[in-house]
C-alpha cells in the first residue's frame, strides 16, 4: 500500500521546501508539492513537523566484548533505541578476537546482527598485521561490502596497532578504494600515564582522565593524518574530543587533505566536571576514550560543526552496566571504556544545535545523516529524502519534548550520562524503509527487521587522491655522467 507523508516540510541537507512524500513499498517515489494520494494510499498528517532523512550513527558497539565483558546492548535492543531516537542506520565494529580471521569475525558479526530491528553495516578493525590480513582485506571489501577500516591507536596490548601497521593497512586501504579510520591516541603514552596516576595513589574513575590528556589525542591525530597523507589515502578519524585533534583535522582540510573528524555527542554536552563526583558509579559510568574534556574543547568541536571543519556526529554508543563498571573499583585501568547515547543523540543535538542557532536544521540533516552517507558511499541510497532513496525517515516535531530518563530508556543499561536532560524536539515518527517502526511512543519495528546495507569502494576520491600523488611524486633528477 503507498504511503503518503503530507504537509510537512521537507529538510535536507542542502536545502527545504514544503512537500510531500510519496512511499512505494520501501523506496521514496516522489517528492513534490501537493501529491495526489494514489488509491488506497495511507496518509501520514506532517503538518508543523519537518520530514528529514533517518539519523545514521557510524559509530556503535553492540554486543561487543570488549575489557574482559561484552558491552550490554546487542543489535536488538541497540536498533530499538535508534529507531525510538529517529536514528534508522548504525554502522558498528567487526571486531576480530586476537589471531581470528577478519571472515570469520564478519560471519559472527552477521550472526549476531540478524536480530537488528534497523538497517545496519560494518567497519572492519585491523589488530595487527600479517600476510593473511592483507588477503583478507580485498574479500571484506569486494565481497563483504564493507569499505572502512578502524584502527586502534590506543588500548596496548589489546587491540592497539604500531605506526609500521598502520602504514600497512592505510596503504593495502589506498589500493583497494577503502576508508581507514582511526582511534586517535597515543596508547604508549596512556600506558604510562595510567601507571603514573595509579602510582600517585590517583586510582579512582578521574585516573582515566588525567592518563588521557587532550595532547596525546592531538598527537596521534596529527600522526593519523600524516601517515594517511603517505599512502595516499583518506582518513576518517572517530570521537574527535579535543581542540588539539580539531586543529589538526582543519590544517589538513586547509592543505587539501581529504580528513574527516567526528565529534560525539557526548563531548559536545558533557565536560570532564563528571569526573570530580563523589559518587563513584556516578564518574565511572561516564568513562569513556577519549574522556570527557574542559569547556574550551566542546567549543572548537561546535566551531568545527558550523564551519564544516567537523562533518558528523555520533555517539560510540558502547554501554555497559553500573555492575560491569564496577570491575574497576580498585583501578581505573579496569573500568570497561564506553557510554551509550544513541537513542538521544537526535533530540539532544537538535535541542543544543538547532535550539540554540549553532546549526541550522540543513547542517542538522548533514551532521546527522547526510555527511555520513556521503563519507560511506551510500549517499542518496541514505541520507536523503528524495526520489529513489529508501525510505528511512524521520517525522521530526520541532514542538515536542522528551526527558531523558534512564527508567523509560530502551537501552538495556541502568542509568543514562544524559539523565535529567530535557530536549525540544524529537521525532513523531520514524520509517525504517517504508515501514512505521515508531510512533508516538509506540515502538513497531520489530527483531530482524534491519537489514545488513552493503557499501562500495570509492573508486572516485581514490582515485583523484593516486592521481594526484603521482603526479607531485618525487622524481629522479636526469644528470649526465659524474665528471671526476
Ligand atoms: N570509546 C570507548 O570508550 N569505548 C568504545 C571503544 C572505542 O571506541 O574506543
Ligand atoms: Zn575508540
Ligand atoms: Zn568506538
Amino acid at each position: 500500500m503507498p504511503l503518503l507523508i503530507r504537509g510537512g516540510t521537507v529538510v535536507n541537507h542542502d536545502h527545504s521546501r514544503r512537500a510531500d512524500v510519496l512511499i512505494h513499498g520501501e523506496t521514496i517515489a516522489a517528492v513534490a508539492t501537493a501529491i495526489e494520494a494514489p488509491a488506497g494510499s495511507a496518509i501520514i498528517d506532517a503538518g508543523g513537523c519537518y520530514v528529514m532523512p533517518g539519523g545514521i550513527d557510524p559509530h556503535t558497539h553492540l554486543e561487543m566484548p570488549f575489557m574482559g565483558t561484552v558491552t550490554a546492548d546487542d543489535f536488538e535492543s541497540g536498533t530499538k533505541a535508534a529507531l525510538t531516537g529517529g536514528t534508522t542506520m548504525v554502522v558498528d565494529h567487526c571486531l576480530p578476537d586476537p589471531g581470528q580471521s577478519l571472515l570469520s569475525a564478519y560471519q559472527d558479526w552477521r550472526r549476531k546482527s540478524e536480530v537488528a530491528a534497523a538497517d545496519y553495516g560494518f567497519h572492519m578493525a585491523v589488530t595487527s598485521w600479517s600476510k593473511q590480513i592483507h588477503d583478507e582485506m580485498e574479500t571484506v571489501v569486494k565481497t563483504y561490502g564493507i569499505n572502512t577500516f578502524k584502527h586502534f591507536m590506543a588500548y596496548k596490548g589489546a587491540l592497539m596497532v604500531n605506526d609500521d601497521e598502520l602504514y600497512n593497512s592505510f596503504a593495502r586501504c589506498a589500493g583497494l578504494g577503502a576508508m581507514p579510520l582511526v582511534h586517535a591516541e597515543n596508547g604508549d603514552i596512556v600506558a604510562r600515564m595510567q601507571e603514573a596516576m595509579m602510582a600517585r595513589g590517583v586510582t579512582g574513575p578521574e585516573g582515566h582522565a588525567y592518563s588521557r590528556p587532550p595532547e596525546v589525542e592531538g598527537e596521534a591525530t596529527n600522526r593519523a593524518i600524516m601517515i594517511a597523507d603517505m599512502t595516499g589515502t583518506p582518513l576518517y578519524v572517530v570521537h574527535t574530543s579535543c581542540r588539539e585533534a580539531h586543529e589538526a583535522i582543519a590544517r589538513a582540510r586547509a592543505a587539501g587533505k581529504r580528513v574527516y573528524g567526528e565529534p560525539l555527542i557526548q563531548h559536545l554536552l558533557l565536560d570532564a566536571r563528571e569526573y570530580a563526583s563523589k559518587d563513584w558509579n556516578h564518574s565511572a559510568q561516564r568513562v569513556m576514550s577519549p574522556p570527557f574534556r574542559d569547556k574550551v574543547h566542546q567549543d572548537s568541536l561546535w566551531a568545527g560543526l558550523q564551519a564544516g571543519s567537523l562533518q558528523v556526529v555520533a555517539t560510540d554508543h558502547c554501554a555497559f552496566t553500573t555492575e560491569q563498571k564496577r570491575f574497576g573499583l580498585d583501578d581505573f585501568r579496569k573500568i570497561p571504556n564506553g557510554t551509550g547515547g544513541l537513542e538521544d543523540r537526535m533530540p539532544l543535538l537538535w535541542t543544543a544545535g538547532v535550539g540554540t542557532g549553532r546549526l541550522t536544521k540543513e547542517e542538522f540533516v548533514a551532521v546527522t545523516s547526510a555527511n555520513i552517507a556521503r563519507i560511506l558511499n551510500i549517499y542518496p541510497r541514505k541520507g536523503a529524502v528524495a526520489t529513489g532513496s529508501d525510505a528511512d525517515l524521520v517525522v521530526w516535531d520541532p514542538a515536542a519534548t522528551k526527558a531523558i530518563r534512564a527508567s523509560t530508556q530502551f537501552s538495556r543499561i541502568d542509568y543514562n550520562v544524559f539523565e535529567g536532560f530535557t530536549c525540544t524536539g524529537a521525532p513523531a515518527i520514524t520509517l525504517s524503509r517504508g515501514k512505521i517502526a515508531w510512533k508516538d511512543g509506540d515502538l513497531r519495528a520489530g527483531k530482524g527487521d534491519g537489514r545488513y546495507i552493503e557499501r562500495p569502494a570509492f573508486p572516485p576520491v581514490h582515485v583523484a587522491n593516486s592521481t594526484w600523488k603521482e603526479l607531485t611524486a618525487p622524481r629522479a633528477v636526469p644528470r649526465g655522467p659524474v665528471t671526476p
